[in-house]
């Protein structure tokens, strides 16, 4: 024996409301779209029937009741006991149980959002010349159906809605123009509110006839201003058959943050879906803002985002490709434009040519990096010097940017976020293109070891240095390098700062966190390098001074300079030799004096 489900009503409703929709105003969205369907209906078969939805509000029907007419096709007593009377029941879907393409309902329960305000849901249709049927319907599941005396003078709908106690205010006037206009605005079927008219017609993509490109501009710039709050740098059409998609992408005119969830305006045949739909575009597009419609796409059961499934993938790899082909375009044509979009979303571009070798040809060509030799793109210095050589780090670039250029070394500064992995890419997506990382340990290897005879006569002031600097866990050598202005270099490699500010922090740590810290130790010992420059004057008569305390002065002085030049933190024991050497040499300059 079998049994048919009982629906306990207040159960769904509650279902509807708490965990479906995220609001009650989309009950407004819901009738309008019956009305709409209900029209469409009506003119498959009477293509020049009329289509008009009014909303009647509280304040004039003047019972404190809502009701919206429509001049659809309405439902016969059998459809009345039929599709209001059965949850989950709709007349938009095809033998298969697909969702008929023209009608914008599917599900079979939209109606019940109206329980969200209502308690009470009149229905008075009459389809053709069948006779005008009235089903009512209550908050606690139960429902009538009749067939009142009076007869509606046309084929056609009107639902009334009696207020829920305490949701009235859902009910007034203003608040349902409100959001017949958010969600009805573009719908094709003309929709009134009280006296006011609230659908404008064409989508904001379409111009009128005879508009110009400067108009189209400012309509469509206005139009991001209000939808949006920004006034576009660029407007880029977007289109996806596949997906019934057309629309316009604002592009924004100041940075957005990468990370930021990216939202856009979506239609759904016209009828607003939501204003904060996510997945529409690849995640790189961060900055668009896009207003679509589609007439393919699915939408949740809630309505208020896309079904993601891989229509919507194919759709979202199509208006990527847009993107990127308006991103071409503007390399090719207005190169200053570009830019100027570089300028303001670099990082954005950065992130995506990470995995897009287009997008990372477009860095190549475009971005200026910052070199030794002043800005220039990727490809301006692969054309003058050959290998791309640069840092990875800002640090290493500052320590390094003017030996570098001394010593005949063109040196780019990868070094800002995803600078790196870029460079590491690029010859993968541009031929020909040879890149090569310089760490100071590779520039001290090219700077000149000191003659036999040279090397001999500092020995001394060698052994000094190291042990005066050996309390600055640093290692000192002597090289001769340009430029001759330069007295010392302080070189440290990325993964040796990382060891020595792992050693700082074990010693300060508990027992638990040093041996944690331990196991990312390597335990080798790369200690910063001062490297002090034989061809520099001073650099030569402090090798020379012979005073034991002079000279400690000196080197102490000459590393804190070299530390400062290399924009590195004076740590404690930097600080105090700093201190000590500058008070010593005054003291003896002002000895010397007097
Ligand atoms: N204004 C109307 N005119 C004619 N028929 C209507 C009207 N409103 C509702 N109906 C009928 O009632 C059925 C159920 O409506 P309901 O809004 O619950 O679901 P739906 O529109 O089919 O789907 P969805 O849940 O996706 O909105 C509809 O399929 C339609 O046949």
């Amino acid at each position: 024996m079998s049994f048919t489900f009982r629906v306990d009503l207040r159960g769904i409703v509650d279902l509807l409301s708490h965990h479906l929709y995220a609001t009650p105003r989309v009950y407004v969205r819901e009738l309008m779209q019956n009305a709409v369907d209900a029209i469409t209906a009506r003119r498959l078969g009477e293509p020049r029937a009329a289509g008009d939805i009014w909303f009647e509000p509280p304040e004039r029907t003047g019972d404190g009741t809502l009701r919206v007419h429509d001049t659809g096709i309405g439902l016969t007593e059998a459809q009345v006991h039929d599709l209001l009377a059965t949850i989950g029941r709709s007349s938009k879907r095809d033998d298969l149980g697909f969702a008929r393409h023209e009608f914008l309902g599917q599900f079979g329960i939209g109606l019940l959002s109206c329980f969200m305000v209502a308690d009470e849901i009149r229905v008075v249709t009459r389809c053709g010349d069948e006779p005008t049927v009235l089903w009512t319907g209550f908050g606690d599941g139960r429902y009538a159906v009749e067939l009142p005396a009076e007869q509606r003078a046309a084929p056609g709908t009107t639902v009334t809605l009696v207020p829920r106690r305490g949701e009235e205010h859902w009910l007034a006037e203003r608040t349902v123009r409100e959001l017949a206009t958010l969600y009805g605005s573009m719908l094709p079927i003309g929709v009134r509110v009280g006296a006011g008219t609230v659908t404008t017609g064409l989508p904001p993509w379409e111009s009128p006839p005879g508009e110009s490109p400067a108009a189209r501009w400012a309509r469509l710039a206005g139009y991001a201003q209000e939808a949006f709050g920004f006034t576009p740098f660029d407007v880029v059409e977007l289109a996806a058959p596949e997906g019934g998609v057309r629309g316009v992408a604002f592009v924004l005119p100041a940075p957005a943050n990468p990370a930021m969830r990216v939202a856009h305006r979506v239609y759904l045949k016209q009828m607003l879906l939501a204003e904060d739909v996510e997945g529409l575009l690849p995640p790189w597009a961060f900055f668009v803002r896009c207003v679509v419609d589609t007439t393919e796409l699915r939408p949740t059961a809630s309505r208020e985002a896309l079904y993601d499934d891989s229509l919507l993938e194919q759709v979202r790899e199509t208006l990527g490709s847009g993107l990127r082909r308006w991103l071409a375009g503007l390399a090719a044509t207005d190169p200053s434009r570009l830019s100027t979009f570089l300028q303001t979303h670099h990082l954005g571009v950065k992130a995506l040519a990470v995995h897009d070798d287009e997008m990372l040809r477009l860095i190549h060509e475009c971005w200026p990096f910052e070199t030794n030799v002043g800005p220039l793109t990727l490809a301006e210095f692969h054309d003058r010097y050959g290998v791309v050589r640069y840092t990875s780090s800002v640090d290493e670039f500052r320590q390094m940017s003017s030996v570098a250029a001394a010593q005949g070394i063109p040196l780019v500064n990868a070094g800002y976020v995803y600078e790196a992995s870029l460079l590491q890419r690029l010859p993968a997506a541009a031929e020909d293109v040879v890149v090569e990382v310089l760490t100071p340990a590779d520039l001290s290897m090219r700077l000149e070891h000191l003659s036999a005879e040279e090397s001999a006569a500092i020995r001394p002031f060698l052994a000094l240095a190291q042990r005066v600097l050996d309390r600055q866990g640093v290692e000192v050598s002597v090289r001769a390098f340009d430029p001759p202005s330069l007295p010392a270099l302080y070189l440290l490699d990325g993964e040796a700062a990382f060891q020595g500010d792992l050693r700082r922090v074990q010693a300060d740590a508990d027992e638990l966190w040093a041996s944690l810290l331990g196991a990312v130790a390597t335990g080798r010992d790369e200690r910063p390098r001062l490297v002090l420059n034989h061809r520099n004057p001073l650099a030569r008569e402090a090798m020379n001074a012979g005073d034991e305390q002079l000279t400690t002065y000196a080197i102490e002085g000459l590393f804190t300079q070299a530390l400062l030049l290399a924009r590195q933190p004076l740590t404690p024991a930097a600080t105090a030799a700093f201190n000590q050497s500058l008070l010593g040499l005054l003291r003896i300059a002002l000895e010397g004096r007097s």
